[in-house]
């Protein structure tokens, strides 16, 4: 458990925050100046705000209150930055094991971040990716009790990106150690996030776990008409002609493509413009995918659109729909419909398969 209580002020910036996330992966998300680095630094002690409380596990970290500020390196975190910054005169053996207390998890993280085979290379000969999942390594290998990622990815092209998201998906599932993530991606978020923090302007705007704030209408403010849509759950049943069928709490989904072993499971992130309101089970529509759900809430905004909420089995989908046809559809909370989801919303990019 991780507790973050902060204030700080520059200038005309204040920061008031408090926070509690779970293990895995919390995600700061917000607009450029939200405050993201200001409290990923203040958690690292590398500034001391105006006050603090941070508790990590059972270790109080600061606490100003009681004049309590532990130094950075006896906070036990490691950082992963954007740019890798290894040593270039060390291998990456030497890279890997500088400042760890010992070597005996040297094999477990090189296998787990598929690095053995680069440990005798030099930093200079090594690709982004490479170069992004040493690094990685190198801060898990000093033992701490939580990661700060600093945007870890953003310096990489999408290839590139897409090459070290499921070595992130592993470390979140098996290395044990909790993360601290900062990130402007909305689909880093929606793939790698257990809890997600929305800030705005030093505020928490909404907190929660991923699945509930990216499909909470009261976040989308603040996401994003644009980016809005929610993360679902689900396995993969099966894989027929290029197809990949995934059994979602609502019920069957098709994706393109041959996205995981049976069983896998899986994250779909499912947009808002994506999904289509249907009152009746639509005949002869050539998309794939039709869950039955209900209208939670219906949300009008000041433009033409108008945002429907949709319970489908457990989950919450969003759809973004013309006011014009919601008039049309007179639609009002409890109403069974149908979510059509067009088939090009869960194109490759938008499944997300675990890799075990
Ligand atoms: N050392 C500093 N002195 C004065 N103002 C600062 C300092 N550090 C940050 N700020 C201000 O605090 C606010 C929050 O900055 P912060 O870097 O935490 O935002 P952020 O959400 O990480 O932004 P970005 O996504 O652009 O990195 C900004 O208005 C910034 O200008």
């Amino acid at each position: 458990m991780l507790r973050i209580e902060l204030s700080h002020r520059f200038g005309d910036f204040a920061l008031d925050v408090d926070i509690t996330a779970g293990d895995g992966i919390t995600m700061l998300f917000g607009p450029s100046g939200a405050g993201k680095s200001t409290i990923a630094k203040a958690v690292g002690g590398l500034l001391q705000t105006d006050q603090a409380y941070v508790q990590l596990g059972e270790r109080v970290l600061a606490d100003t209150s009681k004049l309590l500020w532990l130094k950075p390196h006896m906070r036990r975190i490691g950082y992963v930055f954007q740019e890798p910054r290894l040593f270039p005169h060390l291998s990456v053996r030497g890279n890997l094991l500088y400042g760890a207390g010992h070597d005996t998890d040297l094999a477990r993280i090189a296998d787990l971040l598929d690095i053995a085979p680069l440990l005798t290379r030099r930093p200079a000969g090594l690709s982004g990716g490479e170069a992004a999942r040493v690094a990685l390594g190198r801060a898990l290998l000093s033992a701490p009790s939580l990661l700060i990622l600093d945007e870890p990815l953003a310096a990489l092209d999408a290839r590139r990106k897409a090459d070290i998201l499921p070595y992130l998906e592993r470390l979140r599932d098996h290395a044990n150690v909790p993360m601290l993530y900062i990130t402007h991606a909305l689909d880093e978020v929606a793939r790698l996030g257990s809890t997600l923090v929305l800030l705005q302007n030093g505020k928490v705007a909404r907190s929660g776990s991923v699945k509930d704030v990216l499909s909470d209408p009261d976040a989308v403010p603040v996401l994003g008409p644009r980016m809005a849509g929610a993360m679902l759950e689900g396995h993969v049943v099966r894989h027929v002609d290029g197809l990949t069928e995934l059994e979602v709490s609502g019920g069957l989904v098709w994706v393109p493509g041959t996205a995981g072993a049976v069983d896998t499971k899986i994250r779909l992130r499912v947009m808002a413009q994506d999904v289509i309101v249907g009152t009746q089970k639509p005949q002869g529509l050539s998309a794939l995918n039709i869950l039955p759900a209900k209208v939670v809430s219906l949300h009008r905004g000041d433009g033409p659109g108008a945002l429907v909420v949709l319970q489908s089995g457990t989950d919450r989908l969003l759809a973004r729909i013309t006011q014009r046809s919601l008039d049309e559809m007179s639609l009002a909370p409890g109403d069974a419909v149908y979510g059509i989801l067009k088939t090009v919303s869960v194109g490759p990019t938008d499944v997300f398969a675990g890799l075990d």
